[in-house]
């Protein structure tokens, strides 16, 4: 038997949201996208809105922190179907990592293909700078190591499989194409491919623990997205991930600068266009070639 702690929400229970919301709505999305903290603004982005608070959302948890609204956002990206989650949920706020990750199953059962998440992120490797632009090809799931994975539990057959793979997590294809839209649109000279490190939050890292996931490969460090990542490879839907530096870790004993949540906040603001286009641009061109 499983503790009642890591059973987390039911498929009657997802079935139920995801049923509420499809009643509520026309719009039938294919793409999901989690809008990372401060990013909140590609949700407007979205023509034809329909959009619902988390607290009117059954089953759904709520937003706790600043930079993430607590609103999911239906509607349509240059003609394609989309769903928009406006504040994502992380451990730290006291949430089981199920529940944490409950969205992502919605999502499937909304009937999205294709998921695309983005950040805000640390920066570890020492050639990226404030505004860079990260696309995850891969990550370290520091929570998991200790047990603390969103599988946890009886596995739900009707989303996926007891052992899923993690090798190709991040779509390969997706991967080039979200590179070759970022030349395209004059971004080569920040856009980067890289590894994100994930923490439990919400204490920023030591210096220590800076230099270590540095070592271990990580490129950039945050607290989210590799939980959602894992839940949409289970249920079999494809993944694009990105982070945006939001700001430099601190690796030296002599530096006299902290992270702190307003620098990340007023980084979004600063890239935000930038980010909007890259998205835009990717879900404009993600069904066609899906299409191939
Ligand atoms: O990962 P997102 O949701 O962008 O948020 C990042 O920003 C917050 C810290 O400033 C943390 O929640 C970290 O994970
Ligand atoms: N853990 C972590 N999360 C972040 N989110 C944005 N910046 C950071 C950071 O430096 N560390």
């Amino acid at each position: 038997m499983f503790p009642e702690s890591t059973t987390g929400p039911s498929f009657e229970d997802c079935s139920a949201t995801a049923e509420w919301l499809l009643s509520q709505t026309d719009i039938r999305p294919l793409v999901g996208i989690v809008c990372g903290s401060g990013l909140g603004g590609l949700a407007e982005m979205l023509k034809d809105q329909k959009a619902f608070k988390y607290s009117n959302i059954p089953n759904f948890p709520q937003s706790t922190v600043h930079g993430h609204a607590g609103m999911l956002v239906f509607g349509t990206l240059k003609g394609k179907p989309c769903v928009c989650m406006q504040g994502r949920f992380h451990l730290y706020e006291g949430y089981s990592i199920q529940k944490v990750t409950l969205p992502i199953r919605i999502f499937k059962l909304l009937g999205v293909k294709t998921v695309l998440l983005t950040n805000a992120a640390g920066g570890l490797n020492p050639d990226y700078k404030v505004g860079d632009i990260m696309l995850i090809k891969d990550h370290i799931n520091i929570p998991g190591f200790a047990g603390n994975n969103p599988l946890t539990g009886p596995n739900e057959e009707r989303f996926g499989i007891r052992f899923p793979s993690m090798s190709d997590a991040y779509d390969k294809e997706l991967l080039q194409l979200a590179k070759a839209v970022g030349v395209e649109l004059g971004y080569g000279d920040f856009l980067h491919e890289g590894v994100y490190c994930v923490l439990g939050g919400p204490s920023f890292e030591t210096i220590a623990e800076c230099r270590m996931m540095h070592k271990l490969g990580a490129d950039a460090v945050g607290m989210s997205t590799v939980h959602e990542v894992i839940v949409a490879r289970h249920c079999g839907m494809r993944v694009l991930a990105l982070s945006l530096i939001t700001n430099q870790a601190v690796m030296n004993y002599d530096s006299q600068k902290k992270a702190n949540h307003e620098e990340v906040l007023e980084t979004g603001q600063l890239r935000a266009e930038q980010l909007e286009r890259l998205v835009t641009s990717m879900v404009d061109r993600i069904e066609d070639h899906n299409n191939v």
